[in-house]
């Protein structure tokens, strides 16, 4: 299933960034930024408030053009291609804020989800996740009206039912209690497994990213300062400079 739903069967990327680069007008946002993420694999992307990195996400969702640079999935060219026809082509984003229909209840959001990825398998697809979420009693509510960490889990499964090869999630985390992150760690093996995804995840939970991503990508003021296996990237003295102090900091 996992190769069907990729196109892949070599282990080649899923997934190419090369060597883009983002201005708006004299800032640069970032410059440079290349990395491939095969199916089933999992890249964390980290850095301070303002690296760069959902305006990463932003130009590889098709949101917005780069200046320089390509994105590939499976080998064709997305780049400067427009977000409807890159969400169809399987690069699918998340945002910080679920993105809703927030007056139709959590079934319309996730049957209209369904629709818009065609012939695909339909409710059976997502149906694991709304169980391991719990959100089969909150089916028929609104969904501006489902608690925070609900909507969150709610825009996953709709990320998911869009039918992705590749999901661009963007602080999934963010605002949600403990447990509420588990189901976060749940849903990106998921994806990963049983769906063969590749995915990106920009989070500043960095339990998280430890346990989710087998590698990482620190941008710092537009620029890759690192990258690698978390363990060797999140111990050197640059990247706890210029990134994990802040944290640590914030945390305390
Ligand atoms: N449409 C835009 N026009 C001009 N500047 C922008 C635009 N979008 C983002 N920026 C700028 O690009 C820089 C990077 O912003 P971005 O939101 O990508 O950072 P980030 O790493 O995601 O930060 P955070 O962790 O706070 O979410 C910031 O200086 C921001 O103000």
């Amino acid at each position: 299933m996992t190769a069907e739903r990729t196109g892949r069967t070599d282990g080649g990327a899923l997934l190419e960034v090369a060597a883009i680069s983002k201005r708006f007008g004299g800032l640069h946002v970032f410059d440079n930024v290349s990395f491939a993420i095969p199916p089933g694999d999992v890249l964390g992307v980290i850095g301070p408030n303002g690296a760069g990195k959902t305006t990463l996400i932003n130009v590889i969702c098709g949101m917005l053009p780069p200046t320089i640079g390509r994105v590939r999935l499976d080998g064709k060219d997305m780049t400067g291609k427009p977000l409807h026809a890159v969400s169809r082509m399987g690069i699918i984003r998340s945002f910080q804020q679920t993105n809703t229909f927030r007056t139709a209840s959590v079934r319309e959001n996730i049957s209209r989800a369904l629709r818009f990825s065609g012939s695909g398998p339909g409710w059976d697809s997502v149906a694991p996740l709304i169980d391991e979420f719990e959100l089969e009693p909150q089916l028929d509510e609104q969904s501006d009206k489902l608690p925070y960490g609900l909507q969150k889990m709610l825009g996953l499964i709709l990320a998911c039912a869009a039918r992705p090869k590749v999901l661009l999630l963007d602080e999934p985390a963010a605002g949600l209690e403990r447990r509420e992150r588990l189901r976060v760690d749940a849903f990106v093996r998921h994806v990963r497994t049983e769906l063969g995804c590749g995915v990106l995840i920009v989070e500043h939970d960095m339990d998280l990213v430890r346990r989710l991503c087998p590698r990482i990508l620190v941008l710092d003021s537009g620029r890759v300062l690192a990258e690698g296996a978390p363990a060797d990237v999140l111990a050197r003295k640059d990247v706890i400079d210029a990134y994990l102090g802040t944290v640590d900091e914030e945390a305390a």
